[in-house]
């Protein structure tokens, strides 16, 4: 429906051209920005300007859907136009574009077809209507674009439902993850408008857009829960910093600033105040994904997998409690001869009088009531002389006598855990693992959720809470990092988002969601799981969905939306050949086809390394990704499969797909799962000799 005749066209343009008229005249009566140093003035500026970028949000594109309804006992459907943001007419009031996070737009949504009677939540209670027409509308560089009825009462209505998603969907990616409120689907919705005291826990498999949702998320609790909700109080944990760059562009297009994203070592570590220092040997990428002949067996034993158990959190609770309980020996304090604050006073102030403090603020204040006491004792003395001369043997006894203290440092009882007289309970292949670099002083990312849980015992928690917490690839995060994190909220307010056929860091992670959910009370808890698979052709998502079955999940297969694409190739080069020539022919033969994002994915960063310079050797410019990387550019990427977990590309090559780099086993089959499941539109996969067992079934 583009053409300049059709009524359809020519009516959303009238429609399209008021709008911009309404916003202008806004924007107008705004006025220009106050600079000046009245209070009043300052803060209705800060209005002033939420309103101008609110218009200047709508004035990009205002609208992107249209939906006609008719509420029960109203004589005629209204359209309601859908946008990013909403604006109200200045003359009557009434809305003249709906938020898409307002509860009228939820039937934007919800609404998939039919003609029966459709209900919406509305503050005053559950309103009931008709759907007469539900239309998408594109506006691209202020000019309307595409049109789609996926709805029309009395219609045939068949088919129309997807073709806007999958006109969205074929579209080719930059470097950044984008909103996607034209085309939420109800599955998706449903966990976006989730009530706020909620932990909820989602399944989804790859492209599902959990991550996408998640942020979404975000922007409905702002704006539903605008009194008691704050961006500065919510926060992202995602799994690494460049991956935070590339979700960066969602919020701000959605409307939303000021939410914390970050690592949860950043965030650990920031917690311990620079207390610890990370080991230099903690790259998990040697360790984890080499190809060496023999790696680890993962089970509840695993260093990672235990030290974020909740098992090894009880058995941390039952040490603090002994540790605090044993804590003060409560000398009696001698200020000088003849001047003595008994033991049982020491023990009396700490242990019943600061009861509620933990234990180190209990300290300080300890400290400080016992140099009050010495105060007072010095003050009692008339004599000058003699008062300055007992002042300095008190207060150099009270030194020495603080110094003696023992010292609740989460750090030093962390390592007391790991020697051989305190050590029972803890497996021995975990003491050993440890032991030698806390010896050092130093700790490993898997002993930073613990860190802080003791650091978080011993010291209460700071001013800081979260107003709601999202943890995303989540199958990577332990049930003690969770339990963490819920400890800085009064009420349990999470997304959790993951997906265990992702679970490359199983060795950290979970393996199954109860592992997480048990964290919280029963009436908290709510598992969700996502269906259907957006990301990727119908072609990739199939071939991704035998591989599945090797992850050792249990999952379902993903559900395809009905895009069809080029088939994957499977591609079986002479051992020996020039890999470069192919690799050359594969990256000309995808720009040509106007893909924008092309990914080379290697099964280590070894593999990468040489990747990268064959590519540099024929003249062809690529991003290398290594860990530690903090953004994302696009265009043509060299990238170890561990660290593409989250990205997509337009085009992907999966060097190497052979047993030797993905033998059958779970682990191998995750990783070639999420190499595969990163494509968007192409898919190749090369070996040398033999497919891997994995793809070759
Ligand atoms: N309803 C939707 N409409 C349009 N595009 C969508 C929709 N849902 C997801 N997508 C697209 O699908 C892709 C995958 O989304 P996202 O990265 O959020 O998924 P994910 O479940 O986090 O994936 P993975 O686990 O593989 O990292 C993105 O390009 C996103 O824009």
């Amino acid at each position: 429906m583009e053409s300049q005749q059709n009524p359809v066209y020519l009516e959303e343009l009238e429609r399209l051209r008021m709008t911009f008229l309404e916003i202008e005249e806004q924007r107008a009566e705004i006025g220009p920005v106050y600079y000046g140093d009245d209070y009043v003035e300052q803060l209705l500026e800060a209005r002033r300007e939420e309103t101008r970028q609110r218009l200047n949000l709508l004035h990009n594109e205002p609208y992107f859907g249209r939906l006609d309804f008719r509420e029960q006992g109203k004589p005629e459907a209204l359209p309601l136009y859908i946008g990013k943001r909403g604006m109200d007419r200045r003359d009557t009031g009434e809305p003249y574009v709906i938020d898409w996070r307002a509860p009228v737009a939820s039937l934007f949504y919800s609404f998939t077809g039919g003609d029966a009677a459709v209900t919406y939540e509305a503050p005053d209670g559950t309103i009931q209507g008709d759907i007469y027409r539900k239309r998408n509308i594109s506006i691209r560089d202020k000019k309307l674009g595409r049109i789609v009825d996926s709805y029309e009462r009395g219609g045939d209505n068949i088919g129309l439902n997807d073709e806007f998603l999958l006109y969205k969907l074929g579209d080719k990616k930059d470097n950044r993850l984008r909103d996607i409120v034209s085309t939420i689907q109800a599955e998706q919705d449903r966990i976006i408008r989730a009530p706020r005291y909620k932990a909820l826990v989602i399944q989804g498999l790859a492209g599902s857009g959990k991550t996408t949702v998640a942020l979404h998320r975000l922007a409905f609790l702002l704006y539903q829960y605008q009194q008691q909700v704050r961006a500065e109080r919510m926060i992202i944990f995602a799994p690494n910093t460049m991956f935070l760059d590339y979700i960066s562009g969602v919020l701000p297009e959605l409307g939303v600033g000021n939410v914390k994203q970050t690592t949860f070592a950043e965030w650990a570590l920031d917690r311990l105040g620079g207390s610890v220092q990370l080991a230099k040997d903690s790259s998990e990428g040697e360790l984890w994904f080499s190809l060496q002949e023999k790696r680890p067996e993962i089970d509840d034993g695993t260093p990672g997998r235990y030290k974020g158990s909740l098992s090894f959190k009880a058995l941390l609770d039952e040490r603090m409690r002994r540790f605090e309980a044993d804590f003060l020996e409560a000398r009696p304090f001698e200020a000088w001869e003849g001047r003595t604050l008994p033991g049982a006073t020491i023990r009396e102030w700490f242990e019943v009088e600061y009861r509620h403090y933990p234990l180190a603020p209990r300290l300080e204040r300890l400290s400080a009531r016992i140099n009050r006491w010495l105060e007072m004792q010095l003050n009692a003395i008339g004599d000058p002389k003699i008062r300055k001369e007992k002042s300095k043997t008190g207060k150099q006894r009270l030194r020495a006598y603080t110094n003696k203290l023992p010292k609740a440092d989460a750090f030093g009882f962390y390592q007391s855990l790991f020697t051989e007289e305190d050590s029972e309970g803890i497996p021995q292949s975990v003491i050993n693992s440890t032991k030698k670099y806390l010896k050092k002083g130093t700790a490993r990312p898997e002993d930073l959720p613990a860190l802080v849980w003791i650091h978080y015992i011993f010291n209460g928690t700071e001013k800081l809470s979260f107003d709601h917490v999202v943890v995303d690839e989540a199958q990577d995060v332990s049930p003690l990092q969770i339990a963490l994190l819920n400890a800085f909220m009064n009420e349990p307010s999470f997304t959790i988002l993951g997906d265990l056929a992702q679970g490359i860091h199983a060795y950290r992670g979970v393996m199954r969601w109860e592992e997480l959910s048990e964290v919280f009370a029963e009436e908290y808890r709510s598992y969700h799981a996502l269906q259907q698979s957006y990301r990727s052709t119908l072609e990739i998502i199939e071939f991704a969905n035998r591989i599945l079955p090797h992850t050792d999940t249990g999952l379902p297969p993903a559900v395809p939306v009905f895009r069809s694409g080029d088939p994957v190739e499977l591609e079986r080069l002479e051992a020996g050949t020039e890999r470069i020539g192919f690799l050359e022919r594969f990256i000309r033969d995808n720009r040509e086809r106007g893909m924008q994002t092309i990914a080379i994915i290697g099964r280590t960063d070894e593999v990468c390394a040489k990747l990268g310079d064959e590519l540099k050797q024929a003249g062809i410019e690529a991003n290398l990704i290594s860990e530690g990387q903090t953004q994302y550019r696009g265009g043509i990427t060299v990238v170890p499969v561990y660290l593409a977990k989250g990205l997509e590309f337009d085009a992907v090559l999966v060097a190497d797909a052979d047993e030797r780099h993905y033998a059958p086993t779970p682990q191998d089959a995750k990783l070639l799962y999420v190499a595969c499941t990163r494509a968007l539109h192409r898919l190749t996969l090369i070996f040398e000799d033999k497919a891997s067992p994995l793809v070759d079934a």
